[in-house]
């Protein structure tokens, strides 16, 4: 049995109950944190930052998976590993040295995340695969939660795994935006490791139950 990661987005809970929702997460079958930081100059919105993550971490009992919306990410590297995150994701859109940028995380102890967007060749990621230990597959335009899954990812998703099985890396597949229950068997079924749902957990009626479902339909049975 193959389980996939669960990683709620913690864009979409109530910033009012903040502790509750994360409660909820460390009580219910996720796997990780997943915190989004939008500078509102590489995405058009802006989210949170230091002090509400250093909040999170205080509580959170599962791994913080962190993906920088931000221009110039080397500058934040040592921050976001002194609040404890464990992955650290930058856009490629936004790394003119991306080696160097994947090498400096790791040197902080944390595991190097790619972010990639919708209209970004996975080709692109050829040469450095096997310094990726994640790609977040962004399968909406960064910036914003809520929004609708773009249908081409499945099509991304299978073209990544046959580059990391090609070049024997052992990169995680995280797919992010618009998932729900009706896309999560299909993305694990193309090549997923990683699914992020922020509104469809936060905006169900019993989010504990919807993590479980998530957890339970994007199960292979080997
Ligand atoms: O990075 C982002 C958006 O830029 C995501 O992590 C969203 O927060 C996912 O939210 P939903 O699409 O699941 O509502
Ligand atoms: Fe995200």
């Amino acid at each position: 049995m193959s389980h996939t990661i669960i990683a709620p987005s913690i864009l979409a809970a109530d910033f009012a109950n903040l502790q509750r929702d994360i409660e909820m997460v460390n009580n219910s079958e996720a796997d990780w944190f997943h915190l989004d930081v939008m500078d509102g100059v590489f995405v058009p919105n802006i989210s949170f930052g230091m002090p509400v993550i250093k909040s999170i971490a205080a509580h959170a009992k599962k791994p913080l998976d962190v993906h920088l919306m931000i221009i110039d990410p080397d500058r934040y590297i040592k921050a976001f590993a002194d609040l404890g995150a464990n992955v650290l994701s930058v856009h490629f859109e936004a790394c003119t040295h991306l080696h160097r940028t994947l090498q400096g995380i790791k040197a902080e102890g944390m595991q190097a995340g790619v972010a990639i967007n919708p209209h970004t060749n996975v080709s692109l990621l050829e040469d450095i695969i096997n310094d990726i230990d994640l790609v977040c597959m962004m399968s909406v335009n960064p910036g914003f939660g809520g929004q609708s899954f773009i249908e081409n990812t499945y099509k991304k998703v299978k073209q990544l795994r046959k580059i990391i099985e090609a070049n024997g890396a052992k990169t995680k597949i995280e797919i992010d935006g618009g998932v729900t229950n009706k896309n999560a068997k299909q993305l694990v079924d193309a090549g997923a490791d990683v699914l992020v749902a922020g509104s469809y957990v936060f905006g169900a009626s019993n989010p504990t139950q919807t993590i479980k479902d998530l957890k339970k339909n994007s199960t292979i049975v080997l």
